[in-house]
C-alpha cells in the first residue's frame, strides 16, 4: 500500500531533478541545453560560469547546469556537484586525439563523493559529422561497461537537429520514475 501510495503521489507531483552537463569545451553542451528547452539551435560562444534551465518531462522537472568545459574552468566543475542526480557528459564524437582526456575527465567526476549517487547520461554528440566516432566507440574507449558504481546509458545524437536528445531525456524520466 504505501509503495502505490508512493507511486501515485510521485504520478501527480511535479519533482525537480539537479543535471549537471559536463564534457571537455567545444562537445555541444550549451547548444544541447538550448535544443532541449526550445528545439532550436542557438548562437554559443565558449562557455565562461554555467547556464541554468529548467526543462520538464512528463512532469518531472530537471534543472540542468550547462558548465564551461575550457581547462582552466575544468577543476571548478566539482563546485557544482552537491545533490546532483543526473550528470550528462556530452562527447563530441570527432574528437578522437582528446577522447583520452574525456576519459580522464570523467573518472575523476565519477570518483567525487559528491556524485556517488548520481546517474551517469553520455551523449555521444556531433553524430551528423561523417566519420564521426560511433556511440559504441565511445563506450568502449571510456569503458563504460566497467563501471560498476553508477547507473549509466550512452545516446548517441546531434545537438543541431535534435535527433537523440528525446531518448536521453526519456531514459533520465524512466530513472527517475523507477526509483
Ligand atoms: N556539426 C555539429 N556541430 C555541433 C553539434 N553540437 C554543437 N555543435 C557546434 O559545436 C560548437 C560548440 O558548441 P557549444 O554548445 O558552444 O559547446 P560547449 O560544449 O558548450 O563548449 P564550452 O562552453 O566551451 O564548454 C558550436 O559551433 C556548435 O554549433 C552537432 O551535433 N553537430
Ligand atoms: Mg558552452
Amino acid at each position: 500500500m504505501g509503495l502505490l501510495f508512493t507511486k501515485l503521489v510521485k504520478m501527480f507531483m511535479d519533482e525537480e531533478h539537479k543535471v549537471i552537463v559536463v564534457g571537455l569545451d567545444n562537445a555541444g553542451k550549451t547548444t544541447i541545453l538550448y535544443q532541449f528547452l526550445m528545439n532550436e539551435v542557438v548562437h554559443t560562444s565558449p562557455t565562461i560560469g554555467s547556464n541554468v534551465e529548467e526543462i520538464v518531462c512528463k512532469n518531472v522537472h530537471f534543472f540542468m547546469w550547462d558548465i564551461g568545459g575550457q581547462e582552466s574552468l575544468r577543476t571548478s566543475w566539482n563546485t557544482y556537484f552537491a545533490d546532483s542526480d543526473f550528470v550528462i557528459f556530452v562527447v563530441d564524437s570527432t574528437d578522437r586525439e582528446r577522447l583520452h582526456i574525456s576519459k580522464v575527465e570523467l573518472s575523476k567526476m565519477l570518483s567525487h563523493e559528491d556524485l556517488s549517487n548520481s546517474r551517469l547520461l553520455v551523449l555521444a554528440n556531433k553524430q551528423d559529422v561523417k566519420g564521426c566516432m560511433t556511440a559504441a566507440e565511445i563506450s568502449q574507449q571510456l569503458q563504460l561497461t566497467e563501471l560498476k558504481t553508477h547507473s549509466w546509458n550512452i545516446q548517441s545524437c546531434c545537438a543541431l537537429t535534435g535527433e537523440g536528445l528525446s531518448e536521453g531525456l526519456e531514459w533520465m524520466t524512466q530513472q527517475v520514475s523507477a526509483r
